[in-house]
């Protein structure tokens, strides 16, 4: 039924595209009939601004209201229930969250509809919301036909890099080369560096009376991921109060999601225009901020290039992820890298890694503070693994401690990793979802963050309860539990995540009590999603050292 009134649909298109043809020749005609030259140069302003406005009038009063209509009421999608001012344009809903002050607070937003409107929803004139645990795992298991949705998918720092390819053959080859540094066994013999760094991190507090955790995690995550990708470590632990230039250049990288959003184009336009035509002195001097953002590129990209350069002159014993994507694999029909593939992924990786583990240890502290009966449990139960307050440990031995498992997960429940929308195109052939069909060309989007706060499954969501998960049954938290998303794409750095997060907070806990800084206020951690969650604000503590 849908497919036939499309198909008339289409056809009514065409003639109605003729049509226009004919009458826009005809009047195309009528205007080479003036001469021009009879013409003075302000006549020629005044017809040219007339046709502007006729334009802009004609779209304004004629197309976008019939356009509406046709997306309400016929379109193929217009059995989906959902609000309909988000049928106006995509352009149109963006700039109504921005200028209702709502940008980055969609899942939010979504949420809302969801409970309004029923588990399908549509957001867009070709976009649907989905919040149904089934659905969610028809489209993220590994043998999907859901790929990522190369609309969504392009800010223009990560073009060219894993995170965007779309194509499920291409990302495949690309996560082969990848995934063996990342496996459990690879990022078991990545113990002792992770321990060094977080004895550096931990040795720094002393010294300090006011701490900004949001940003020492992150800068432990970055020496981390930067010393195993390209042995280089970028000594962020170094910096007197967690916060290298680079660091504040990537917050304003992921603020500028925010503007991206709203202008693609120009955005992409000037980003090009910046790092293509103007010297590094002169973007400085327009922006700062764009300026430190293209610095920190050049460092990561930079780095891997060096890598590579030594590969191809013979020099292969080097410790590097990239080492698989420096050659072509010619039994898996895999090429080289090219360059701005590299550059690309060496750029990824250091993002994905520093960002997402930062949020979450961040966030696990949060909650043990502000919940000192859970944080004395845990305490307890690291003190049978660690004798005394300085000690390291492994993680095969915090693997075994199932409250430290527990609150580990609860804090991944609240971080997100990507809160949503997670867009995925609808198969070529279409697909039958919750009753609805779905033609080839519409995206389907999911939010963790809805998934992790579903009171039938987690009662009281936004209580931070690691005792839900250890309950006799916790299969049915398990499935709607997906911070590393799921599938074909699932997080390639999910091991060494979980490496960090349990040493980092282990020792932590087990050596320092914590309190939170004057001035800290609870509204800090109110985020939004710009793709990861973004803080309004940090986590500032103050630290004693435990004395038993
Ligand atoms: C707590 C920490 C982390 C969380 C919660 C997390 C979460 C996620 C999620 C949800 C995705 C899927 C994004 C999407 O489909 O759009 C993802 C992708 C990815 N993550 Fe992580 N991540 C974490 C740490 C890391 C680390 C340490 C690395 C290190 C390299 C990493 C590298 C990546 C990469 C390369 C991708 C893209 C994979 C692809 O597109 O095929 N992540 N991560």
């Amino acid at each position: 039924m849908a497919s036939s009134i499309y198909n008339t649909l289409q056809h009514n298109l065409t003639d109605l595209t003729s049509l226009i043809q004919h009458t826009s020749t005809k009047l195309l005609e009528d205007v080479r009939s003036i001469n021009i030259q009879d013409l003075s140069a302000l006549e020629i302003l005044k017809y040219a601004a007339l046709g502007w406005l006729g334009y802009n009038a004609a779209y304004l009063v004629l197309y976008v209201p019939l356009r509406f209509v046709y997306r309400a009421y016929i379109h193929p999608l217009s059995k989906v229930p959902g609000p309909k001012f988000t049928l106006i344009s995509v352009h149109f809903t963006r700039m109504y969250f921005a200028l209702s002050g709502k940008q980055g607070y969609y899942p939010f937003e979504v949420e809302k509809w969801h409970k309004k409107y029923g588990p399908i929803v549509r957001t867009s004139p070709d976009i649907v919301h989905i919040n149904d645990i089934e659905v969610y795992n028809q489209i993220f298991k590994v043998a999907t036909k859901y790929p990522k949705s190369g609309t969504l998918y392009q800010h223009p720092s990560t073009r060219h890099s894993l995170l965007d390819i779309t194509d499920f053959h291409e990302a495949h080859l690309r996560r082969n080369a990848l995934q063996p540094y990342f496996s459990k066994q690879a990022v078991r013999k990545l113990e002792s560096l992770i321990q060094s760094k977080v004895s550096k991190l931990l040795n720094r507090f002393p010294e300090m009376e006011v701490i900004d955790l949001s940003r020492a995690f992150r800068c432990l995550a970055c020496d981390v991921i930067t010393t195993y990708s390209y042995e280089q470590c970028f000594e962020a632990l170094e910096h007197p109060t967690f916060r290298p230039d680079w660091l504040q250049a990537f917050e304003a990288m992921m603020q500028s999601t925010v503007v991206f959003d709203l202008f693609p184009a120009p955005f992409k336009f000037f980003g090009w225009l910046f790092e293509n035509f103007l010297s590094r002195e002169q973007v400085r001097k327009i922006s700062s901020n764009m300026a430190a953002i293209l610095d920190f590129q050049d460092t990561c990209r930079q780095a891997a290039f060096r890598q590579k350069a030594r590969w191809d002159a013979g020099d292969t014993e080097m410790v590097t992820i990239f080492k698989q994507l420096f050659q072509d694999d010619p039994k898996k029909g895999r090429p080289a890298a090219t360059k701005a593939e590299l550059g690309a992924d060496a750029l990824l990786t250091v993002s994905a890694g520093m960002d997402t583990t930062g949020h979450t240890l961040t966030l696990a502290t949060f909650y043990l503070v502000k919940n000192p009966d859970i944080q004395k449990r845990l305490l307890d139960e690291l003190k049978t693994v660690m004798k005394n307050p300085t000690d390291e440990v492994t993680n095969d031995a915090l693997e075994h401690l199932p409250y430290l498992q527990a609150c580990l997960k609860e804090s991944l429940r609240f971080s997100h990793g990507v809160p949503g929308p997670l867009p995925r195109d609808v198969p070529t052939n279409g697909a039958n979802i919750l009753g609805y069909y779905l033609p080839p060309g519409t995206i389907t989007s999911n939010s963790h963050y809805i998934y992790h706060t579903n009171p039938a499954i987690f009662p009281d969501p936004l209580k931070f309860n690691p005792d839900r998960w250890l309950a006799q049954d916790t299969r049915e938290q398990e499935k709607y539990w997906m911070p590393f998303s799921r599938g074909a794409r699932i997080c390639i750095g999910m091991n060494l995540a979980w490496a960090e997060l349990e040493l980092t907070l282990a020792r932590l806990i087990r050596r320092y009590d914590i309190s939170f800084a004057d001035g800290f206020r609870e509204e800090n951690l109110r985020w939004r999603a710009l793709f990861v969650p973004v803080t309004d604000g940090q986590l500032t503590v103050t630290m004693k050292e435990r004395e038993d």
